[in-house]
């Protein structure tokens, strides 16, 4: 069984970024290569984009127009007392005053929409790519660090293409226009408020590459309290149940303490850079005093001077806001980055063009075949006995194993005949999920191979396989949904009443007909208001619902009582003859469903045969099945399956004989 998610996991873990990625991977990635990623999402919007960014230099230059009235007016009507003058000054101003509004309301309005698309494009492409992601990606990364990707990093994005994206060309072509305008009006001026801007672009440059540090840091720390705030919800009947919620609500405060810290410490770096930008207010101040001495030495006209500061005053906002436009872009390119981090990662591997002989006539075959032969199987099924499903010397490792850990399993050879069901038996730990999990694709062999009919399972696309093969967890997952659509998920999409009626039956799952509006009353997250052996029997309904050739079952009884376990277990024999299944089990009541049963142990098969032949011949199985004397389900018997009952009596009676 993998590991239950959640609050079984150690603290320590989530509280660094499951990916292991962090500032330092950045070297070398400027931010404008960073956000130049984003290209293709901007793409399709780019006309509207560009028009806006048009329409928004316009309006600002617009602005501009406004000292040079200014201008005319105080060297001209205003100097010669000239009230129609003013009045017509005053009407340019104000027609220019809502010229530049009406602009930058347009602005707003073209890139509103087009920019929403964008967020939910990549939204749905991150969701459509995590679906595609192998389980071993999904082990590794904690789902806060994806959350946190596809919400605020996404959120931040969208922030940056309607503004900051915009606005530094803006504010850049504005500061350039006003300060030629300011050069042209009185060079020298001019000049002195040009100085400041060696000293702000060298800080600028400084204050990226500590700004993007921070800032990452603060977005990884966000995706790991996201994980600890699920965690703490869905893991909430542990945390009460154990009294946890101190050392829970411990954990919060110092995730939020760090955070809270980080985001002081970008702050404080704001703080510089604001405070660099009172710099060229300084500059403006030194030209106002220069500016008056020319005028009272009459070298420039009050006109030219009023001019000219209210330019530079125009300037200030363009000039002021460069801070933290540059703090969002900087925020942006994190954001981009963890986005691909994600996208970047391998999907499932396209279906591999493997040799798809069957193993039977393949040479490795043979010679494994003929290791397989004491198990008494061959003959049955399709071509060659290679019928039904089959292990070929399969090893697998996980591939986050330390590197001196063996692989889970090293070599495993087993034959289901074509319609026969194995229970696959073994310690707690030795890897028989991890096997169950192998027919599916969920993970991929390490070595070796598995077919299905003869056929290897990397030739078959996914989907094939995954149609053919059905699969039902020991942790039964349901989704917000109803209980209904949980079931039919295990189906053809044209699957219909009929379909759900037989599966409900055949998992003796008919209590959903009783539920407030029958099958379609809506289940809650994770199907958390049904009992555990309700949503076991679910689970079990979704994996015979499609009437699927093959049949994975991870211990499907495990949480059922023993009446309802008898039950079950007498409408799946049914569903079991016509299939061919593996069936991991634990206890004898459920070992009694298979035909044969093999013994996985130290990665291999070390056993097969039926239960009474293990329970005879093979120590460490009688063993493994007289644990489940304590079992209390295994040995109340109430008086369901009288056969299977005394069977499994005698089986354990035997099993002790044979101890002895
Ligand atoms: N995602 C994973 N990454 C690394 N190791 C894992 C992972 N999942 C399981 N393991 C390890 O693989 C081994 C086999 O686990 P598995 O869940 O297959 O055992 P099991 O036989 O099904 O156990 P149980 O009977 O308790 O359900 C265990 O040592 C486990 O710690």
């Amino acid at each position: 069984m993998p590991t239950t998610p959640a609050v079984t996991k150690d603290l320590a873990d989530q509280t660094s970024p499951a990916d292991g990625t962090g500032p330092a991977d950045r070297s070398g990635h400027s931010v404008v290569r960073t956000l130049l990623r984003l290209w293709p999402y901007v793409r399709p919007v780019r006309a509207r984009l560009f028009t806006a960014a048009f329409v928004a230099v316009v309006a600002s230059c617009t602005g501009l127009v406004i000292p040079l009235v200014l201008k005319w007016l105080v060297d001209g009507p205003v100097a010669d007392r000239d009230p129609r003058g003013v009045w017509l000054g005053a009407l340019y101003l104000l027609l220019l005053g809502i010229a530049e509004a009406l602009l930058f309301g347009l602005r707003r309005w073209l890139v509103a929409r087009p920019l929403a698309g964008v967020e939910a494009a990549m939204r749905a492409d991150l969701y459509r790519h995590l679906q595609r992601l192998p389980v071993a990606f999904h082990d590794r990364w904690a789902s806060g660090q994806l959350l946190s990707r596809a919400t605020t990093d996404l959120m931040l994005l969208r922030m940056f293409l309607a503004f900051p994206l915009t606005f530094l060309l803006v504010n850049g072509v504005t500061i350039l226009v006003g300060v030629i305008i300011m050069l042209v009006q009185e060079w020298t001026l001019g000049l002195v408020i040009l100085i400041p801007a060696v000293p702000v672009m060298i800080f600028c440059w400084l204050f990226e590459k500590r700004y993007s540090a921070v800032a990452r840091r603060a977005q990884d720390q966000v995706g790991d309290l996201t994980t600890l705030v699920e965690e703490s919800v869905l893991g909430i009947r542990v945390i009460k149940g154990f009294g946890r919620h101190r050392s829970q609500a411990r954990a919060f405060r110092d995730l939020s303490r760090t955070l809270r810290g980080t985001e002081l410490v970008k702050a404080r770096l704001l703080a510089m850079i604001w405070a660099i930008f009172t710099l060229p207010e300084l500059a403006i101040g030194v030209a106002l005093v220069l500016g008056t001495m020319q005028v009272a030495d009459g070298q420039l006209s009050a006109g030219t001077l009023v001019a000219f500061l209210s330019t530079a005053l125009a300037l200030r906002w363009p000039v002021d806001s460069i801070g933290f436009l540059l703090t969002m872009s900087q925020e942006a390119a994190t954001a981009t980055e963890r986005y691909f981090e994600v996208m970047d990662a391998e999907p499932e591997s396209a279906d591999a063009a493997v040799d798809t002989r069957p193993v039977g006539r393949a040479a490795g075959g043979e010679d494994r075949e003929g290791r397989q032969g004491r198990d008494g199987e061959g003959g049955e099924g399709g071509e060659g006995g290679e019928g039904g499903l089959r292990f070929h010397g399969v090893a697998f490792r996980y591939p986050d194993a330390p590197a001196d850990a063996p692989p889970v399993l090293e070599r495993v050879d087993l034959h289901i005949r074509a319609g026969e069901t194995m229970a696959l038996v073994g310690a707690t730990g030795t890897g028989k999920t991890t096997l169950t999990a192998l027919v599916p694709r969920l993970h991929e062999v390490t070595d070796g191979r598995i077919t299905l009919d003869g056929e290897d399972i990397t030739a078959m696309p996914r989907e094939e396989l995954r149609a053919l093969v059905a699969v039902a967890f020991e942790e039964p997952t349901l989704f917000s949904a109803s209980v209904g659509e949980n079931v039919l998920m295990g189906a053809e999409d044209t699957a219909g009443e009929g379909e759900l009626a037989r599966a409900l039956a055949v998992a003796q799952a008919d209590f959903a007909h009783a539920l407030p509006q029958g099958t379609d009353t809506q289940v809650g997250e994770q199907g958390l208001s049904l009992s555990g052996g309700q949503r076991q029997r679910l689970a079990l309904a979704r994996a015979v619902v499609g009437r699927p050739r093959f049949l994975v079952l991870d211990d499907p009884l495990s949480a059922l009582d023993v009446h309802t376990e008898a039950l079950v277990e007498a409408a799946l024999r049914r569903v079991l003859a016509e299939t061919t299944a593996l069936v991991v089990a634990h206890r004898p009541s459920t070992v009694l469903l298979a035909d044969r049963v093999a013994l996985l142990s130290g990665g291999r098969i070390a056993a097969v045969g039926t239960h009474h032949e293990l329970l005879r011949t093979n120590a460490e199985y009688a063993h493994l099945m007289s644990g489940a004397d304590e079992d209390p389900a295994a040995l109340s018997g109430a008086g369901e399956d009288p056969l299977s009952r005394a069977q499994e009596k005698t089986a354990l009676a035997g099993a002790k004989e044979d101890d002895r």
